[in-house]
């Protein structure tokens, strides 16, 4: 059984730990296609050309997730992905990923219209620009990092600009997309929202 819940959203909208909640209520595998991006983004800040490391792209490249996280690595891996034989590389590995037995869930920008306009249930998550830069500056003190609310903020916004403007793959929601704005949700209340959108489309479980 192939059952596909493609969840795509700006920045830090909050569509991976949606993305994460739902594969755990259904018992889907969960693929975040932002980490292959940003694999080839560390690549490319570390010399290899972007299409080659595409390409080349591992395994081994995305299981550390943390360090692919930093604001640095979001804006090259925003760079590369505006690169149409970068997203050509990336293509089958996360087409195949999304119809595998036993049901997935991907979390991106363009799964609902390029990568599975076929998928069962689609979600479009957002959330006011702001609070989504607040959301991500509480994660990454959180962590340690050093940064500041002006900074994230900047950075959300040039992501999302390059991310909407480019020519392959922009960040728009599927015409048949449901649109969840978690602006006023806890992470509770966006996660049942989502259960239920996801139920009504019949995934199974
Ligand atoms: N509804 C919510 N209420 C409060 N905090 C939230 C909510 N949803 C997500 N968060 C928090 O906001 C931050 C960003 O969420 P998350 O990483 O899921 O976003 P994302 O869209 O996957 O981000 P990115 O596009 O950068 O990968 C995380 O710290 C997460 O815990
Ligand atoms: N399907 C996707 C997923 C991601 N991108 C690009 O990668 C950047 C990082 O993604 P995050 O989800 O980790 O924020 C993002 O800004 C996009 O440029 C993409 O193009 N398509």
């Amino acid at each position: 059984m192939a059952f596909t819940i493609a969840v795509d959203g700006p920045a830090a909208s909050g569509k991976g730990t949606i993305s994460r909640r739902l594969a755990a209520h259904f018992g889907f595998a969960h693929l975040d296609t932002g980490l292959l991006y940003r694999a080839v983004g560390r690549q490319m800040l570390e010399g290899t050309d972007p299409v080659t490391a595409a390409r080349a792209l591992t395994p081994e490249d995305v299981a550390d997730a943390d360090a692919l996280r930093s604001q640095a690595v979001g804006q090259a891996a925003s760079k590369v992905a505006a690169m149409p034989d970068v997203r050509a590389a990336l293509l089958d590995f996360q087409r195949a990923f999304a119809r595998r037995a036993g049901g997935a869930v991907l979390d991106g920008r363009d799964i609902g219209t390029v990568i599975c306009p076929e998928a069962e249930a689609k979600l479009f998550v957002t959330a006011s620009t702001e609070v989504r830069a607040e959301r991500r500056f509480r994660e990454l003190a959180a962590k340690g990092h050093e940064t500041t609310l002006a900074e994230v903020l900047d950075d959300v916004m040039a992501r999302d600009a390059r991310d909407s403007a480019r020519s392959d793959a922009p960040l728009k929601p599927a015409p048949d997309a449901v649109a969840l704005d978690t602006t006023q949700m806890d992470i509770e209340a966006a996660v049942a929202a989502a259960i239920d959108v996801v139920q009504k489309a019949g995934a199974p479980g």
